[in-house]
């Protein structure tokens, strides 16, 4: 290894460094991306359920919950648990 070796590796550091800053500010804005999609999918499964309790309707519609749950399958059992996640925070306390 001679001193253009270490100051090439130096800089493929450098530059894998600001690789992860990137790549973090990508994550972090995701993040907030997949928190407001959440909150707005949460607010509108609430809606759908008050209009179909105001109706005399049930709290859970099976066949709807079961589309949500195959829609996530892609992502294994994480996506399963992701999906339920997401009717549960729907559902509201009542729900469960
Ligand atoms: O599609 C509905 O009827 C909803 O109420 C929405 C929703 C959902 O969050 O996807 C919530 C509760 C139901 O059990 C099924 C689906």
């Amino acid at each position: 290894m001679n001193s253009t070796d270490t100051a090439e590796q130096g800089a493929e550091q450098g530059a894998a460094v600001q690789d992860v800053d990137a790549l973090r500010q990508e994550i972090d804005h995701l993040d907030a991306e997949l928190l407001r999609l959440v909150k707005r999918r949460v607010e509108v499964s609430k809606v759908i359920g008050a209009a179909r309790m105001a109706a005399g309707g049930t709290k859970i519609v099976h066949n709807r919950e079961i589309d949500v749950i195959n829609r996530y399958r892609e992502l294994g059992p994480e996506g399963r648990d992701l999906a339920m996640i997401l009717l549960r925070l729907g559902r509201g306390a009542l729900g469960r």
